[in-house]
């Protein structure tokens, strides 16, 4: 799957690294509150599962999926939920856990959404930041790395589902979508 990448952004190792750091840090910032961890999925689900391994926290988590990309590499603008969240969040502090911020739609929307049913708080970690990306103003609690307004892939990201289960990230081969 290697060929299909233009550049590799970052390995295994350096994720881990990242991710390591940030939930000893979240998990220092949740001390003594009992938060849930809410993952978007798909792209997220990796991330998270490295994330949690790394808060020695109480914690709870759950799950919510949404798509706005399908198998193009700009977002339709449209972020539709396909799959709610199993427990209620009233009263309680939501860490949103995601996989890229890029457009910032998915994350602004569900970001009210989780306000709305009326969350304590309601903060973000990202393992992506594509800043460059940005169509509405949205700024991450944590981010792992930013990166170029290119489209990557692996450690979750997807190009219409594929490369999911790479554990590094890349820049897709622009020929890769182009012939679709
Ligand atoms: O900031 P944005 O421009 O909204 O982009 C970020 C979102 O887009 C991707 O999801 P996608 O719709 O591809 O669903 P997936 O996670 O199932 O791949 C990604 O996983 C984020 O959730
Ligand atoms: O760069 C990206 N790659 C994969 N999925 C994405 N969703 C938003 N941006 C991206
Ligand atoms: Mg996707």
């Amino acid at each position: 799957m290697r060929e299909d990448l233009q550049e590799l952004l970052f390995s295994e190792e350096q994720i881990q690294a990242r991710v390591k750091q940030m939930g000893e840090q979240i998990a220092k910032d949740y001390q003594g509150e009992n938060p849930i961890a809410v993952c978007v999925l798909k792209g997220a689900v990796l991330f998270m599962a490295d994330l949690i391994r790394y808060m020695d926290i109480p914690l709870e988590i759950d799950f919510i999926a949404t798509s706005s990309y399908g198998a193009s590499t700009k977002s339709s603008g449209v972020v539709r939920i396909l799959k709610d969240l199993d427990r209620s969040v009233e009263d309680r502090h939501v860490l949103i856990v995601e996989d890229i911020v890029d457009s910032g739609l998915t994350l602004s929307y569900l970001r009210d959404s989780l306000l709305r049913r009326n969350a304590l708080s309601v903060k973000i970690a990202t393992a992506f930041d594509k800043p460059d990306g940005r169509t509405v103003d949205i700024t991450p609690d944590y981010s792992g790395f930013v990166v170029p307004n290119r489209f990557i892939v692996g450690y979750g990201l997807d190009y219409a589902e594929r490369y999911r289960n790479l554990p590094y990230v890349g820049v897709l081969k622009p020929a890769v979508y182009e012939k679709n």
